[in-house]
């Protein structure tokens, strides 16, 4: 039987939250909380851009094993921020991604750009951690929450003035959908088995409520494969991997953009 990555990486995530939670309790990471202050708009970033590219910081991720083992925020965030990236991605999960929240810190002091947390969020300890990191957003991923749980992380992340995208890979995830969530995500990729197909997003597109911002995530590497899911309504597309597996991934971005052009 093949083993779901997802329960594995979700049983993972609880116990380090607990301990985290041991060191220090939630209620302390809240006490050096002041009143949230509005982040960056990333729903208003994607929309205003004619690009709308959302660029993943990601070393390595359970399906590809290492990408880009040494990347650096210092060297990558700021290029990234150069060559017209609309909004940063922030793996912040350290066992299966090599992230950390130190990474997501790092960014914010890097660049002006609207900052995601891309993790696997279960807990109101980690939108307190997100805010405190200064994250301007943050991901909800369906498969991984109750309807109910979902709506009670995305009303807390709005409290905490944290925009929310919420990532779905099949129709019946729609049933997360609640009056906190500001985008909406469909992940070309399967959490469970990495079968990655972006025939997902088009098949998916025409069921998102319009006034929500549309972000096709995971396998994207072409040009013209961009072009087409904005035809069909998409404003944001996420892309880790085409660009973190250059050498340069600010060029690779460059590059792609430059290509969108023509
Ligand atoms: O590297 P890619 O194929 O361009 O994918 C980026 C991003 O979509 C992917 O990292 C991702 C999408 N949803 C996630 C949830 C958790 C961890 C990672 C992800």
């Amino acid at each position: 039987m093949k083993e779901d990555i997802l329960q594995t990486i979700i049983a993972h995530k609880r116990r380090e939250i607990e301990a985290q939670e041991q060191a220090v309790s939630l209620s302390a990471l809240e006490a050096l909380l002041d009143t949230p202050m509005p982040g960056i708009s990333m729903k208003q970033a994607l929309r205003q851009s004619p690009f709308g590219i959302i660029a993943e910081f990601k070393r390595r991720s359970p399906s590809k094993d290492w990408i880009h083992r040494n990347a650096q925020t210092e060297v990558i965030a700021p290029a990234y921020q150069q060559a017209g990236a609309s909004a940063l991605s922030v793996l912040t999960d350290e066992p299966f991604f090599g992230g950390s929240l130190k990474d997501l810190q790092s960014c914010r002091s890097l660049v002006q750009l609207p900052l995601l947390r891309k993790d696997f969020i279960i807990s109101p300890y980690q939108l307190f951690q997100a805010k405190l990191k200064g994250a301007d957003a943050v991901l909800l991923i369906a498969a991984c929450l109750t309807t109910g749980q979902c709506k009670e992380l995305a009303h807390l992340a709005h409290e905490l003035q944290m925009e929310v995208l919420l990532e779905i890979h099949e129709e019946s995830e729609l049933d997360h959908l609640n009056p906190h969530i500001d985008m909406v995500g469909v992940n070309n990729r399967h959490l469970g088995t990495f079968h990655t197909d972006v025939s997902t997003s088009f098949q998916l597109a025409k069921l998102l409520p319009e006034e929500l911002t549309r972000v096709s995530e995971s396998g994207l590497s072409q040009p013209e494969t961009v072009k087409q899911l904005r035809e069909a309504g998409f404003h944001g597309f996420l892309m880790g991997e085409a660009f973190m597996k250059s050498p340069r991934p600010g060029e690779a971005l460059y590059n792609f953009i430059q290509a969108l052009q023509v």
